[in-house]
């Protein structure tokens, strides 16, 4: 049985067998996973809708006739959001414009299959659906990149890829506004990777709920920030909703994998945790730049190159991190948006420029498709 599989067999197996503790009359049916109440079907869809409304207004997330881009991959997050934001849309008369935005990484076996789920539920709730995919923008699929690469650094190159071409997507359709489900287990893991890596830095943005890339006039909000995803499947389960419920094909992002078995077995013997991290996160303040770099300075006496315009920061550990100097707003390579000379999707590309003739043979192109789960398959191997 697959992960999704596991979820909703221990739904079902929820027994309470007493009154709903919210409206007191109907049976209840689950206990929330967030703060273990006993709450009946009808109460759960209320409370659980209402609270990413407040979420909505409480961080001002939109406009009157603003047109908003919802990142749809089929999965259950995004079909939940798109779901939640055309039911709030409706009852709060929030006046957006929703559309369906999708990323085709070219993950045979996967992202087609959740393609063809975004396709239904663009006709379940009405909305236009833009499908932009990587071999158009980066002429790569995520198979051709894995086969040229390794599937241990895959994520890295797709998260780099898919953030910019949701943002490009978007531009494409005139939209300045992305939501993306990332919900309050997504935003806990990256808080407790960034702590555990002492990329003390990151933190105060792991936890914002509307971020703007340097350089992009796209920015992008996350209703689901205290939305656990427990209760997203619940959602999703009880609605009925059609969703795409396998994993990527290729391995998860080794570190994001252990920290999110941490935070499960933190959440197991305390379920505020995921919420109190993400209030840590929250409250956690950094110096500011501008005291950091008075003090690195000091030090920086002897390690200064005076023709240098670069911005050098020296870590606790010694080592030193160079910022680039902010050159332009366009990268040199493909004119898109960046604040530096060249944008991370164009240095992640060169590098795989440099392998991509191993994937030719005397002028045939291999075959890639489904390199995943050849690569998934050999990894199970043992001799
Ligand atoms: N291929 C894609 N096209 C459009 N949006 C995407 C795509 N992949 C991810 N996203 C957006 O980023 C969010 C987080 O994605 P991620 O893959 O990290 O988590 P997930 O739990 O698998 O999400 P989901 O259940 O929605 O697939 C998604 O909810 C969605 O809004």
């Amino acid at each position: 049985m697959d992960q999704e599989g596991n979820k909703r067999k221990n739904i079902k197996e929820v027994k309470v067998g007493a009154l709903c503790q919210l409206c007191h009359c109907r049976k209840a049916v689950m206990k929330r996973p967030k703060n273990l109440q006993k709450l009946c079907k009808e109460c759960f869809f209320y409370i659980f809708e209402t609270e990413i409304h407040l979420t909505i207004q409480k961080e001002n997330l939109f406009y009157k006739g603003e047109t908003i881009a919802i990142g749809a991959s089929g999965g259950k997050d995004s079909t939940v959001l798109a779901s939640i934001m055309k039911t709030l849309n409706e009852r709060y008369n929030y006046g957006l414009n929703l559309v369906l935005l999708s990323v085709d990484e070219g993950i045979v076996g996967y992202r087609d299959d959740s393609l063809a789920t975004v396709k239904r539920n663009q006709l379940q709730y009405n909305m236009p659906l833009e499908i932009v995919s990587y071999k158009d923008l980066y002429n790569w699929t995520m198979d051709e990149i894995v086969s040229c690469t390794n599937v241990k650094s895959s994520c890295t190159y797709c998260g780099v890829l898919r953030r910019q071409a949701l943002d490009r997507g978007a531009l494409k359709l005139d939209i300045h506004h992305v939501v993306t489900g990332h919900n309050a287990d997504d935003m806990a893991e990256t808080v407790l990777m960034n702590l555990l890596r002492g990329d003390t830095a990151r933190i105060e943005n792991s936890v914002n709920v509307t971020t703007n890339s340097t350089g992009s006039p796209v920015k992008r909000s996350k209703p689901f920030k205290y939305t656990y995803q427990k209760e997203i499947v619940l959602y999703a389960h009880y609605k009925k909703l059609d969703y795409f419920s396998t994993e990527c094909t290729y391995a998860p992002e080794a570190f994001r994998g252990t920290a999110r078995v941490l935070l499960k077995n933190l959440e197991s013997v305390r379920p505020s945790c995921i919420i109190d991290i993400i209030h840590s996160g929250e409250h956690f303040k950094l110096k500011s730049r501008k005291e950091r770099i008075v003090k690195n300075k000091k030090l920086q006496k002897t390690t200064k190159n005076p023709e240098s315009q670069n911005e050098m920061e020296i870590r606790p550990d010694g080592s030193v991190s160079i910022s680039a100097s902010k050159d332009g707003n366009r990268c040199e390579r493909c004119g898109y948006l960046s604040m530096n000379k060249i944008c991370k999707a164009c240095i992640l590309l060169e590098g795989l420029e440099a392998n991509r003739p191993k994937l030719t043979i005397d002028g045939i192109t291999s075959n890639t498709d489904g390199a995943a789960k050849l690569s998934k398959t050999l990894e199970k191997l043992s001799f």
